[in-house]
């Protein structure tokens, strides 16, 4: 009978929060028990169970209710070790699993957690990713090691660890045997720390040596701290020597994470070494629409007005994780206030993450959309002519650097040619007087910063 209901319960959560949602967290759950209103769910990872009963209880419940199970509360953990033991003398102690719960959840374990939504299904591909991707992918098929260490580096928030963990799930899929070892550079130090103080490095440097792939996040960590550097380049050998699988991240580049050994440096560009590029507008779009989706099936009596998706993607150009956070906000608030996702709402709800978001105009920019508009020459911008075809379209540049940006008088100066502040000022002081004057002059002004303000 749990069974049954159960089984009807998944075909319509299935339906009603989509394949992706289901797969991550739906699919993971076993329901344990049912009675006196109560139905107890399992669940592999505290992660889990925190992140499913705030997002899909509710849901749950009703859909149970609606089955005829008499539901009033729906309640989920995580098996006690003594409970998993069957399993886990199965199990090889420091495989980082997709199911298994990890670090937080047992101590001797020295891999971190892996976030069972960051998965290859969920990662949006564009150009500025492409090549990360297909890199990650190949790994992922676990063939034959073909470059060794892969470096994956890029700015913040743009999926170095989403990739990683996702060649994690694959592998893990692929091979479960696999031992892959997932951890961040800090949990590297700390682990080499603790094992230095409970005299245990022995231990520590035959665990990291006996694993088939080894990922270490954010490595800009160590940078600086000699020994764990030095520990880090002996297990880095060690595993290239008998052909293992490395994947490394970075917020930079090998040869430009300072205070890194340059032996290191040397080892880490060994491999393939591929950056992810900020995101560009249709990849922004293509991540707000999958997660658009997500979020239609947890409320699915929200609209979405067209044109919302577009104008963040156009708007908000940080990182993947403010654009999320946007869209979480949004839908959160407007499923609480019960009114349509439009425009008017999104700015209001947004203002602050639209506000630090707003794009940061350089004077290059300045000088290059304001030499096109006036048809002349970028080099005329800092050159020395005074004929007023090419003067005063170098002032309205002058001027707008000064509004646009935050530059300073003597900055802009050098910027045009190594000219004077009193000269910049003079040139904006210009502009001021005509463009109440000269309504060409004034369009002109309006239409160069909407174009520059994007
Ligand atoms: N191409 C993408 N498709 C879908 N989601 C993405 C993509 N890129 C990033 N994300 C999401 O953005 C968020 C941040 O990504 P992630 O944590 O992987 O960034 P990171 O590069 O490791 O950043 P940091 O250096 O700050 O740790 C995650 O929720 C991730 O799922």
């Amino acid at each position: 009978m749990i069974e049954e209901s159960w089984g009807q319960v998944r075909n319509e959560l299935l339906k009603s929060v989509g394949k992706n949602n289901f797969a991550s967290w739906i699919e993971p759950l076993k329901l344990d028990t049912l009675e006196n209103g109560i139905a107890r769910f399992e669940v592999p990872t505290k992660f889990m169970r925190d992140w499913v009963s705030r997002n899909f209880a509710e849901q749950i419940r009703q859909h149970l209710t609606r089955v005829g199970a008499e539901v009033e509360r729906v309640e989920f953990h995580v098996p006690t070790q003594r409970d998993a033991a069957p399993a886990k003398a199965e199990a090889k102690p420091n495989r980082a699993s997709r199911n298994a719960p990890r670090a937080g959840d047992d101590a001797e374990l020295p891999g971190a957690p892996l976030d069972a939504r960051f998965t290859f299904d969920s990662f949006v591909v564009g150009k500025p990713n492409e090549l990360a991707h297909a890199a990650a992918r190949r790994v992922a098929e676990g063939g034959p090691v073909t470059f060794n260490p892969l470096f994956l580096y890029g700015g913040v928030g743009l999926g170095k660890t989403h990739l990683m963990h996702a060649v994690a799930h694959e592998l893990q899929t692929r091979q479960p045997d696999l031992r892959v070892l997932y951890l961040s550079a800090e949990q590297f130090m700390y682990r080499f720390v603790q094992a230095l103080r409970e005299k245990e490095i022995m231990g520590f440097k035959e665990m990291f040596r006996s694993v088939d792939v080894l990922m270490v996040d954010d490595v800009q960590f160590i940078a600086g701290k000699e020994s764990t550097q030095e520990e880090f380049f002996h297990t880095f050998n060690a595993l290239v020597d008998q052909n293992k699988q490395i994947i490394i991240s970075a917020d930079r580049a090998p040869g430009e994470i300072k205070d890194l050994e340059e032996r290191i440096k040397s080892r880490l560009q060994c491999g393939l070494v591929v950056d992810l590029h900020p995101t560009d507008y249709e990849l922004r779009l293509g991540i707000l629409q999958q997660k658009a989706e997500q979020y239609r099936g947890q409320y699915p009596a929200l609209k979405l007005a067209n044109g919302v998706l577009e104008f963040l993607a156009h708007r908000i150009t940080t990182n993947v994780r403010v654009l999320e956070g946007a869209l979480t906000r949004l839908f959160a608030f407007a499923s609480l206030v019960g009114r349509e996702i439009t425009l008017d709402l999104a700015q209001d709800c947004l203002a602050d993450i639209l506000r630090a978001s707003d794009r940061k105009v350089t004077i290059e920019e300045i000088q290059r959309k304001v030499a096109e508009h006036y048809n002349i020459r970028l080099s005329d911008m800092i050159g020395p002519k005074r004929v007023r075809t090419i003067a005063r379209p170098r002032q309205v540049a002058m001027y707008l650097a000064k509004t646009l940006t935050t530059r300073s008088l003597p900055e802009i100066g050098r910027r045009f040619g190594g000219r004077d502040h009193t000269t910049i000022m003079h040139g904006i002081r210009k502009v001021e007087e005509l463009k109440t004057t000269d309504s060409q002059l004034s369009e002109d002004l309006n239409m160069l910063r909407r174009l520059l303000e994007g």
